[in-house]
């Protein structure tokens, strides 16, 4: 099997972006699922978080399908969205368009950069539910906001959030992988509080318009950054200072920094995300009948794109 692919990034968080639209692919739902677990394997892939497929849609300008590397289809995913958005407004021709996710759909729009040559979108994630049963989160109350969750551990606070796709959020003094990495793999074995698993957020306060997130992800492990999850880590943020809505808050990460807005109306929140989409390379990818990546062709890089992010990444830390 020939495929052309773009390797892109969010924030760190990285991806295979595959153009089912100019390719005019059709893959099955099995093979969808295999090709992404094979090209995002690091050691015998091309290596990253996850896949984004671009697809035709009948009532967006797009539609996005995004899986992890277990192979998993996920709800939605904010870092791939600006990726994908970036690509399909440079496709379609357009500074602004709407993407079709699985359950929702959002505007996309072309940002000032946030640093000299780094492509930079802005997504309205309007998608916030905070009933626990949107996630799907087994509690016995509508909401959990910053409750202790025995199942889940006996001290951290935990909020929920869902942003079509699950999340919960906890704010730490101390980021350490190894207790997160544990703690990410505990919350996605225990079926019984989140059926569907979950993304783990761990937040450290900065300053007082500054956060530093790190998340597990469900279907991934620890990535640089996770779009969705500083989402609702910045909603959470808010529901604890609320003199934040409105503000723009600084999101660091693992992979650079993005801004976020959060605005709420009665119990609707709107969330303005601004973050780097950037090109790493395009190459032709030949897999065997087993979906293993066997050749890759034709790979082009897009240094300036990469040189400026490094700047603009290095820049990130200083201020950290
Ligand atoms: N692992 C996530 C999907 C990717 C989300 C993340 N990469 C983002 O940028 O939002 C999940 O299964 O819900």
């Amino acid at each position: 099997m020939r495929i052309k692919i773009r390797k892109c990034h969010g924030s760190g968080n990285d991806f295979v972006l595959i153009d089912e639209i100019t390719n005019k692919y059709t893959f099955s739902e099995e093979e969808r699922a295999k090709i992404s677990a094979s090209l995002s394997n690091r050691e015998t892939g091309i290596g990253s978080d996850g896949v984004l497929f671009l697809q035709n849609s009948d009532k967006c300008d797009a539609r996005m399908r995004m899986f992890n590397t277990d192979g998993s289809e996920a709800e939605m995913c904010g870092n791939g969205l600006r990726c994908i958005g970036r690509y399909a407004m440079e496709l379609l021709g357009k500074d602004k368009i709407t993407l079709q996710t699985m359950k929702a759909e959002y505007q996309t729009v072309k940002a000032p950069e946030l640093y000299e040559n780094v492509p930079t979108i802005q997504i309205w994630l309007n998608s916030v539910n905070l009933n626990t049963k949107s996630l799907p989160m087994v509690y016995d109350k509508e909401h959990c906001f910053f409750e202790t969750v025995p199942a889940v551990d006996e001290n951290l606070k935990i909020t929920a959030v869902s942003m079509t796709n699950p999340h919960i959020v906890t704010f730490i003094d101390k980021l350490d992988n190894t207790e997160i990495t544990r703690l990410g793999e505990k919350v996605n074995n225990l079926k019984s509080v989140f059926p569907e698993g979950v993304n783990f957020n761990f937040v450290k306060e900065i300053n007082e318009d500054s956060i530093y997130v790190r998340t597990y992800e469900r279907g991934c492990a620890i990535t640089k950054s996770c779009g969705t999850g500083m989402t609702a880590s910045s909603v959470a943020f808010c529901l604890k200072h609320p003199d934040h809505y409105g503000k723009d808050i600084n999101i660091y990460n693992d992979g650079g920094m993005i801004k976020i807005n959060v605005s709420r109306n009665n119990d609707k929140y709107e969330n303005k995300f601004t973050g780097n989409a950037s090109y790493v390379f395009d190459a032709d990818l030949t897999l065997d009948e087993n979906y293993k990546l066997v050749n890759i062709d034709n790979r082009k890089e897009f240094t300036d794109e990469i040189e400026a992010y490094d700047k603009f990444f290095q820049a990130s830390r200083e201020a950290i």
